[in-house]
Protein backbone atom coordinates (compact mmCIF):
# COMPACT_ATOMS: atom_id res chain seq x y z
CA UNK A 1 0.00 0.00 0.00
CA UNK A 2 1.12 3.18 -1.16
CA UNK A 3 1.47 6.05 1.71
CA UNK A 4 1.92 9.47 1.31
CA UNK A 5 3.03 11.81 4.30
CA UNK A 6 1.69 15.47 4.01
CA UNK A 7 2.64 18.80 5.91
CA UNK A 8 -0.02 20.95 6.12
CA UNK A 9 1.18 24.95 5.95
CA UNK A 10 -1.30 27.20 7.48
CA UNK A 11 -4.01 25.53 9.48
CA UNK A 12 -7.46 27.72 9.32
CA UNK A 13 -10.54 26.80 7.38
CA UNK A 14 -9.18 24.19 4.42
CA UNK A 15 -6.38 22.59 6.33
CA UNK A 16 -8.39 21.83 9.01
CA UNK A 17 -11.20 20.16 6.79
CA UNK A 18 -8.40 18.67 5.32
CA UNK A 19 -7.54 17.15 8.13
CA UNK A 20 -10.82 16.41 9.09
CA UNK A 21 -11.61 14.12 5.94
CA UNK A 22 -8.17 12.20 6.31
CA UNK A 23 -9.53 11.82 10.08
CA UNK A 24 -13.09 10.73 9.47
CA UNK A 25 -12.58 8.72 6.00
CA UNK A 26 -8.58 7.84 5.96
CA UNK A 27 -9.69 3.89 5.78
CA UNK A 28 -12.50 4.70 3.11
CA UNK A 29 -9.87 6.71 0.93
CA UNK A 30 -7.59 4.27 1.51
CA UNK A 31 -9.70 1.07 0.40
CA UNK A 32 -11.17 3.01 -2.62
CA UNK A 33 -8.27 5.41 -3.99
CA UNK A 34 -5.50 2.84 -2.79
CA UNK A 35 -3.20 5.39 -0.92
CA UNK A 36 -2.89 5.79 2.62
CA UNK A 37 -2.74 9.64 4.24
CA UNK A 38 -0.11 10.22 6.98
CA UNK A 39 0.00 13.56 8.40
CA UNK A 40 3.50 14.28 9.78
CA UNK A 41 3.93 18.09 10.17
CA UNK A 42 1.60 21.12 10.91
CA UNK A 43 2.18 24.80 10.81
CA UNK A 44 0.19 28.03 11.51
CA UNK A 45 0.90 31.41 12.38
CA UNK A 46 -1.17 31.20 15.98
CA UNK A 47 -0.87 27.73 17.06
CA UNK A 48 3.07 27.05 15.98
CA UNK A 49 4.03 23.95 14.84
CA UNK A 50 4.10 20.48 15.60
CA UNK A 51 6.13 17.46 13.76
CA UNK A 52 5.25 13.63 14.33
CA UNK A 53 7.31 11.41 11.82
CA UNK A 54 6.92 8.43 13.91
CA UNK A 55 4.25 5.84 14.01
CA UNK A 56 0.45 6.60 12.79
CA UNK A 57 2.35 10.58 12.54
CA UNK A 58 0.36 13.29 14.28
CA UNK A 59 -2.66 12.12 15.84
CA UNK A 60 -5.40 14.64 14.67
CA UNK A 61 -8.68 13.66 16.62
CA UNK A 62 -6.95 15.85 19.70
CA UNK A 63 -6.41 18.74 17.37
CA UNK A 64 -9.56 18.93 16.14
CA UNK A 65 -11.49 19.05 19.29
CA UNK A 66 -9.60 22.50 20.37
CA UNK A 67 -11.83 25.64 18.64
CA UNK A 68 -9.68 26.77 16.14
CA UNK A 69 -8.52 29.88 18.10
CA UNK A 70 -7.30 27.89 20.70
CA UNK A 71 -5.22 25.45 19.47
CA UNK A 72 -1.84 26.14 21.20
CA UNK A 73 1.03 23.32 19.19
CA UNK A 74 3.42 24.39 21.67
CA UNK A 75 1.64 22.23 25.13
CA UNK A 76 2.87 18.76 22.69
CA UNK A 77 5.39 16.40 21.88
CA UNK A 78 6.97 17.36 18.85
CA UNK A 79 5.23 21.30 19.31
CA UNK A 80 6.97 24.69 18.94
CA UNK A 81 5.36 28.21 19.43
CA UNK A 82 6.34 29.25 16.18
CA UNK A 83 5.53 28.48 12.69
CA UNK A 84 8.54 26.71 11.60
CA UNK A 85 7.35 26.87 7.79
CA UNK A 86 11.16 26.84 6.06
CA UNK A 87 12.33 24.47 8.20
CA UNK A 88 9.18 22.17 8.12
CA UNK A 89 9.21 22.36 4.56
CA UNK A 90 12.28 21.74 3.27
CA UNK A 91 13.60 19.42 6.12
CA UNK A 92 10.74 17.33 7.57
CA UNK A 93 10.52 14.09 5.33
CA UNK A 94 7.13 14.93 3.93
CA UNK A 95 6.00 13.48 0.20
CA UNK A 96 3.44 16.75 -0.28
CA UNK A 97 3.39 19.88 0.89
CA UNK A 98 -0.49 21.41 1.14
CA UNK A 99 -0.61 25.26 1.26
CA UNK A 100 -3.40 26.76 2.63
CA UNK A 101 -1.94 30.50 3.92
CA UNK A 102 -4.10 33.23 3.21
CA UNK A 103 -4.37 34.43 -0.38
CA UNK A 104 -1.89 37.69 -1.10
CA UNK A 105 -2.80 39.45 -4.14
CA UNK A 106 0.13 41.79 -4.50
CA UNK A 107 2.81 39.40 -4.34
CA UNK A 108 1.57 36.14 -3.64
CA UNK A 109 3.84 35.52 -0.20
CA UNK A 110 4.72 34.04 1.94
CA UNK A 111 2.85 31.44 -0.22
CA UNK A 112 4.79 32.11 -2.92
CA UNK A 113 8.26 30.84 -0.51
CA UNK A 114 6.08 27.85 0.97
CA UNK A 115 5.75 26.59 -2.89
CA UNK A 116 9.33 27.28 -3.95
CA UNK A 117 10.93 25.78 -0.90
CA UNK A 118 8.88 22.93 -1.39
CA UNK A 119 9.89 21.88 -4.61
CA UNK A 120 13.47 22.68 -4.17
CA UNK A 121 13.18 19.80 -1.47
CA UNK A 122 11.64 17.32 -3.97
CA UNK A 123 7.97 17.78 -2.49
CA UNK A 124 4.53 17.78 -4.65
CA UNK A 125 2.77 20.72 -3.47
CA UNK A 126 -0.85 20.90 -3.77
CA UNK A 127 -2.37 24.35 -2.78
CA UNK A 128 -5.92 26.31 -2.88
CA UNK A 129 -3.54 29.80 -2.94
CA UNK A 130 -4.15 31.68 -5.60
CA UNK A 131 -1.62 34.35 -5.44
CA UNK A 132 1.43 32.19 -6.11
CA UNK A 133 -0.27 30.61 -9.13
CA UNK A 134 -1.93 33.57 -10.53
CA UNK A 135 1.31 35.59 -10.16
CA UNK A 136 4.31 33.37 -10.75
CA UNK A 137 2.28 29.94 -12.17
CA UNK A 138 4.43 29.89 -14.83
CA UNK A 139 7.66 29.68 -13.49
CA UNK A 140 6.44 27.47 -10.59
CA UNK A 141 5.38 24.92 -12.85
CA UNK A 142 8.49 25.28 -14.58
CA UNK A 143 10.58 24.85 -11.31
CA UNK A 144 8.47 22.01 -10.56
CA UNK A 145 8.88 20.13 -13.67
CA UNK A 146 13.23 20.87 -13.26
CA UNK A 147 12.60 19.03 -9.76
CA UNK A 148 10.58 16.36 -11.05
CA UNK A 149 7.31 17.12 -8.87
CA UNK A 150 4.01 18.17 -9.39
CA UNK A 151 2.49 21.11 -8.68
CA UNK A 152 -1.12 21.01 -8.15
CA UNK A 153 -3.96 23.69 -7.59
CA UNK A 154 -7.53 22.35 -8.61
CA UNK A 155 -9.05 24.69 -5.32
CA UNK A 156 -7.86 27.54 -6.44
CA UNK A 157 -10.66 28.63 -8.93
CA UNK A 158 -14.21 27.65 -7.76
CA UNK A 159 -12.82 25.56 -4.98
CA UNK A 160 -13.60 21.61 -5.19
CA UNK A 161 -15.60 21.97 -8.67
CA UNK A 162 -12.96 20.69 -10.38
CA UNK A 163 -13.04 23.44 -13.30
CA UNK A 164 -9.31 23.15 -13.85
CA UNK A 165 -9.26 19.57 -14.39
CA UNK A 166 -12.55 19.54 -16.49
CA UNK A 167 -10.78 22.31 -18.91
CA UNK A 168 -7.61 20.72 -19.24
CA UNK A 169 -8.92 17.32 -19.88
CA UNK A 170 -11.98 17.51 -21.42
CA UNK A 171 -11.24 20.66 -24.42
CA UNK A 172 -8.50 18.46 -26.07
CA UNK A 173 -8.91 19.05 -29.82
CA UNK A 174 -11.48 21.84 -29.80
CA UNK A 175 -10.41 25.80 -29.37
CA UNK A 176 -11.91 27.22 -26.30
CA UNK A 177 -11.93 31.56 -27.26
CA UNK A 178 -12.87 32.64 -23.80
CA UNK A 179 -15.12 32.48 -21.02
CA UNK A 180 -17.29 34.14 -18.50
CA UNK A 181 -17.93 33.37 -15.02
CA UNK A 182 -19.17 33.77 -11.40
CA UNK A 183 -15.68 32.94 -9.70
CA UNK A 184 -15.91 34.11 -6.18
CA UNK A 185 -18.52 32.72 -3.80
CA UNK A 186 -18.66 35.49 -1.07
CA UNK A 187 -19.62 38.24 -3.31
CA UNK A 188 -22.51 35.76 -5.13
CA UNK A 189 -23.76 35.00 -1.55
CA UNK A 190 -24.01 38.77 -0.40
CA UNK A 191 -25.25 39.79 -3.55
CA UNK A 192 -28.05 37.19 -3.00
CA UNK A 193 -28.34 38.02 0.60
CA UNK A 194 -28.81 41.69 -0.11
CA UNK A 195 -31.64 40.76 -2.77
CA UNK A 196 -33.50 39.82 0.34
CA UNK A 197 -33.05 42.51 2.14
CA UNK A 198 -29.84 42.17 4.47
CA UNK A 199 -27.27 44.97 4.39
CA UNK A 200 -23.81 44.45 2.42
CA UNK A 201 -22.16 44.30 5.72
CA UNK A 202 -24.45 42.34 7.32
CA UNK A 203 -24.09 39.65 4.50
CA UNK A 204 -20.41 39.82 4.71
CA UNK A 205 -19.93 39.07 8.10
CA UNK A 206 -22.38 35.86 7.22
CA UNK A 207 -20.25 34.86 4.43
CA UNK A 208 -17.30 35.25 6.47
CA UNK A 209 -18.73 32.69 9.55
CA UNK A 210 -19.76 30.10 6.94
CA UNK A 211 -15.99 29.95 6.35
CA UNK A 212 -16.48 31.72 2.22
CA UNK A 213 -14.37 34.85 2.78
CA UNK A 214 -10.74 35.68 2.59
CA UNK A 215 -8.77 36.55 5.80
CA UNK A 216 -9.60 40.58 4.28
CA UNK A 217 -13.23 40.41 2.59
CA UNK A 218 -12.23 42.85 0.76
CA UNK A 219 -10.37 40.79 -1.93
CA UNK A 220 -13.76 39.14 -2.54
CA UNK A 221 -16.09 42.42 -2.50
CA UNK A 222 -13.92 44.54 -4.88
CA UNK A 223 -12.53 41.74 -7.14
CA UNK A 224 -9.22 40.97 -6.74
CA UNK A 225 -9.69 37.40 -5.61
CA UNK A 226 -11.92 37.08 -9.37
CA UNK A 227 -8.60 38.76 -11.13
CA UNK A 228 -6.23 36.67 -10.02
CA UNK A 229 -9.27 33.21 -10.50
CA UNK A 230 -8.78 34.89 -14.58
CA UNK A 231 -5.83 35.40 -14.68
CA UNK A 232 -5.12 31.53 -13.80
CA UNK A 233 -7.69 30.36 -15.50
CA UNK A 234 -6.91 32.27 -18.53
CA UNK A 235 -3.52 30.71 -18.25
CA UNK A 236 -4.88 27.14 -18.32
CA UNK A 237 -7.12 27.38 -20.73
CA UNK A 238 -6.12 30.47 -23.19
CA UNK A 239 -2.31 29.83 -22.42
CA UNK A 240 -2.39 33.85 -21.67
CA UNK A 241 0.28 35.00 -19.06
CA UNK A 242 -1.62 37.90 -17.69
CA UNK A 243 -0.44 40.31 -15.02
CA UNK A 244 -3.35 42.31 -12.41
CA UNK A 245 -2.76 45.08 -14.78
CA UNK A 246 -3.99 43.40 -17.41
CA UNK A 247 -7.53 42.73 -15.54
CA UNK A 248 -9.47 46.15 -15.00
CA UNK A 249 -11.39 44.99 -12.18
CA UNK A 250 -14.67 46.87 -10.38
CA UNK A 251 -15.69 45.59 -7.66
CA UNK A 252 -19.19 45.42 -5.65
CA UNK A 253 -18.72 48.62 -3.77
CA UNK A 254 -19.62 50.37 -7.51
CA UNK A 255 -23.30 49.56 -6.45
CA UNK A 256 -25.72 50.36 -3.65
CA UNK A 257 -28.25 47.98 -1.53
CA UNK A 258 -30.98 50.19 -3.88
CA UNK A 259 -29.20 49.32 -6.94
CA UNK A 260 -29.34 45.34 -6.37
CA UNK A 261 -33.12 45.13 -4.99
CA UNK A 262 -34.43 47.75 -7.97
CA UNK A 263 -32.60 45.21 -10.49
CA UNK A 264 -33.98 42.19 -8.80
CA UNK A 265 -37.56 43.78 -9.13
CA UNK A 266 -37.26 44.36 -12.93
CA UNK A 267 -35.99 40.81 -13.63
CA UNK A 268 -32.15 41.41 -13.42
CA UNK A 269 -29.25 39.87 -11.10
CA UNK A 270 -26.39 41.64 -10.64
CA UNK A 271 -23.53 39.46 -10.92
CA UNK A 272 -19.74 39.72 -10.38
CA UNK A 273 -18.08 38.64 -13.26
CA UNK A 274 -14.70 37.79 -14.46
CA UNK A 275 -14.24 37.02 -18.16
CA UNK A 276 -11.86 36.52 -20.73
CA UNK A 277 -11.22 35.97 -24.50
CA UNK A 278 -8.85 35.94 -27.55
CA UNK A 279 -9.20 38.88 -29.80
CA UNK A 280 -8.93 38.51 -33.00
CA UNK A 281 -5.21 39.44 -33.01
CA UNK A 282 -4.42 36.77 -30.90
CA UNK A 283 -4.01 38.39 -27.39
CA UNK A 284 -6.21 38.15 -24.65
CA UNK A 285 -8.71 40.49 -23.46
CA UNK A 286 -9.66 40.39 -19.66
CA UNK A 287 -12.18 42.28 -16.88
CA UNK A 288 -14.09 42.10 -13.67
CA UNK A 289 -17.03 44.03 -13.08
CA UNK A 290 -20.56 43.90 -11.82
CA UNK A 291 -23.03 42.78 -14.49
CA UNK A 292 -26.79 43.03 -14.28
CA UNK A 293 -28.21 39.80 -16.07
CA UNK A 294 -31.43 38.61 -17.26
CA UNK A 295 -32.71 35.98 -15.35
CA UNK A 296 -32.22 33.37 -18.24
CA UNK A 297 -28.63 34.21 -18.71
CA UNK A 298 -26.48 30.72 -17.67
CA UNK A 299 -25.04 32.70 -14.88
CA UNK A 300 -28.13 34.12 -13.50
CA UNK A 301 -29.18 31.56 -11.86
CA UNK A 302 -26.25 30.50 -9.39
CA UNK A 303 -27.15 31.29 -6.30
CA UNK A 304 -25.37 31.68 -2.87
CA UNK A 305 -21.77 30.47 -2.51
CA UNK A 306 -21.90 28.07 -6.03
CA UNK A 307 -20.31 29.51 -9.07
CA UNK A 308 -20.28 28.76 -12.88
CA UNK A 309 -17.88 29.33 -15.71
CA UNK A 310 -19.38 29.09 -19.32
CA UNK A 311 -16.44 28.50 -21.56
CA UNK A 312 -17.09 29.34 -25.41
CA UNK A 313 -15.35 26.92 -27.80
CA UNK A 314 -16.03 25.73 -31.44
CA UNK A 315 -16.85 22.81 -32.04
CA UNK A 316 -19.58 22.48 -28.70
CA UNK A 317 -20.38 26.46 -28.56
CA UNK A 318 -21.00 27.51 -24.64
CA UNK A 319 -20.05 24.56 -22.19
CA UNK A 320 -20.78 25.69 -18.57
CA UNK A 321 -19.40 23.92 -15.45
CA UNK A 322 -21.26 25.31 -12.36
CA UNK A 323 -20.70 23.88 -8.48
CA UNK A 324 -19.40 25.27 -5.17
CA UNK A 325 -17.23 28.08 -5.48
CA UNK A 326 -16.35 28.58 -1.65
CA UNK A 327 -16.50 26.58 1.71
CA UNK A 328 -14.22 24.98 3.72
CA UNK A 329 -15.44 21.27 3.17
CA UNK A 330 -15.42 21.80 -0.13
CA UNK A 331 -11.96 23.52 -0.68
CA UNK A 332 -10.27 20.73 1.32
CA UNK A 333 -11.49 18.48 -0.97
CA UNK A 334 -9.54 19.75 -3.98
CA UNK A 335 -6.70 19.12 -1.96
CA UNK A 336 -7.79 15.54 -2.10
CA UNK A 337 -8.27 15.99 -5.44
CA UNK A 338 -4.98 17.20 -6.28
CA UNK A 339 -3.27 14.41 -4.35
CA UNK A 340 -5.14 11.53 -6.46
CA UNK A 341 -3.74 13.64 -9.16
CA UNK A 342 -0.56 13.31 -7.91
CA UNK A 343 -1.06 9.61 -7.20
CA UNK A 344 -1.98 9.14 -10.51
CA UNK A 345 0.63 10.58 -12.17
CA UNK A 346 3.25 9.04 -9.90
CA UNK A 347 1.73 5.58 -10.70
CA UNK A 348 1.04 6.05 -13.89
CA UNK A 349 3.47 8.52 -15.62
CA UNK A 350 1.34 8.17 -18.95
CA UNK A 351 -1.93 9.56 -16.93
CA UNK A 352 -3.83 12.03 -19.13
CA UNK A 353 -2.82 14.80 -17.56
CA UNK A 354 0.94 14.11 -18.24
CA UNK A 355 0.23 13.37 -21.99
CA UNK A 356 -1.69 16.62 -22.47
CA UNK A 357 1.15 18.65 -20.33
CA UNK A 358 3.80 16.76 -22.98
CA UNK A 359 1.78 18.10 -25.89
CA UNK A 360 1.63 21.55 -24.84
CA UNK A 361 5.18 21.94 -23.60
N1 LIG B 1 -12.23 29.07 2.23
C1 LIG B 1 -12.52 28.90 0.95
O1 LIG B 1 -13.67 28.71 0.57
C2 LIG B 1 -11.42 28.90 -0.06
C3 LIG B 1 -10.15 29.30 0.26
N2 LIG B 1 -9.18 29.31 -0.71
C4 LIG B 1 -7.84 29.72 -0.35
O2 LIG B 1 -7.29 28.77 0.55
C5 LIG B 1 -6.40 29.41 1.48
C6 LIG B 1 -6.84 29.07 2.89
O3 LIG B 1 -8.16 29.50 3.08
P1 LIG B 1 -8.86 29.36 4.52
O4 LIG B 1 -8.40 28.13 5.18
O5 LIG B 1 -10.28 29.62 4.31
O6 LIG B 1 -8.18 30.62 5.27
P2 LIG B 1 -7.99 30.82 6.81
O7 LIG B 1 -7.70 32.27 7.01
O8 LIG B 1 -9.09 30.17 7.58
O9 LIG B 1 -6.67 29.96 7.11
C7 LIG B 1 -5.38 30.36 6.79
C8 LIG B 1 -4.51 29.92 7.96
O10 LIG B 1 -3.15 30.15 7.62
C9 LIG B 1 -2.53 30.76 8.75
N3 LIG B 1 -1.36 31.50 8.29
C10 LIG B 1 -1.30 32.74 7.76
N4 LIG B 1 -0.02 33.05 7.45
C11 LIG B 1 0.73 31.99 7.82
C12 LIG B 1 2.11 31.70 7.79
N5 LIG B 1 3.00 32.58 7.32
N6 LIG B 1 2.53 30.51 8.26
C13 LIG B 1 1.67 29.60 8.75
N7 LIG B 1 0.33 29.83 8.81
C14 LIG B 1 -0.12 31.00 8.34
C15 LIG B 1 -3.60 31.65 9.35
O11 LIG B 1 -3.30 32.03 10.64
P3 LIG B 1 -3.99 33.37 11.23
O12 LIG B 1 -5.46 33.12 11.23
O13 LIG B 1 -3.40 33.52 12.56
O14 LIG B 1 -3.61 34.48 10.28
C16 LIG B 1 -4.80 30.72 9.24
O15 LIG B 1 -4.87 29.83 10.33
C17 LIG B 1 -6.47 30.90 1.15
O16 LIG B 1 -5.36 31.22 0.35
C18 LIG B 1 -7.76 31.06 0.36
O17 LIG B 1 -7.70 32.10 -0.58
C19 LIG B 1 -9.42 28.90 -1.98
C20 LIG B 1 -10.66 28.47 -2.36
C21 LIG B 1 -11.78 28.50 -1.43
N1 LIG C 1 -13.04 33.83 -0.83
C1 LIG C 1 -13.17 33.00 -1.97
C2 LIG C 1 -12.81 31.60 -1.59
C3 LIG C 1 -12.53 30.77 -2.78
O1 LIG C 1 -11.67 31.06 -3.59
C4 LIG C 1 -14.61 33.02 -2.46
O2 LIG C 1 -15.47 33.52 -1.75
O3 LIG C 1 -14.84 32.57 -3.60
Amino acid sequence: MTRYDLALIGFGGVNRALAELIAERGDTLEAELGFALRVVAITDLRAGSLVRTDGAGIDLAPLLAVEPGELDFSMLAGGSPDPRNEWIIREVPADIVAEATFTNPVDGEPALSHVRWAVEAGKHVCTTNKGPVALHGGALKELARRHGVRFEFEGTVMSGTPVLRTARRMFGGLAVHGFEGVMNGTSNYVLGRVESGLSFADAVAEAQALGYAEADPTADIEGHDVQLKVMILAGEVLGADLSRADVPCTGLSALTADDVRRAAAEGLRWKLVGSASRRPDGTVEARVAPVALPTEHALAGVSGPVNAVAFHTDLLGTVTVAGPGAGRVETAYALLSDVIGIHEHTTSPASVDTLLEAGRA
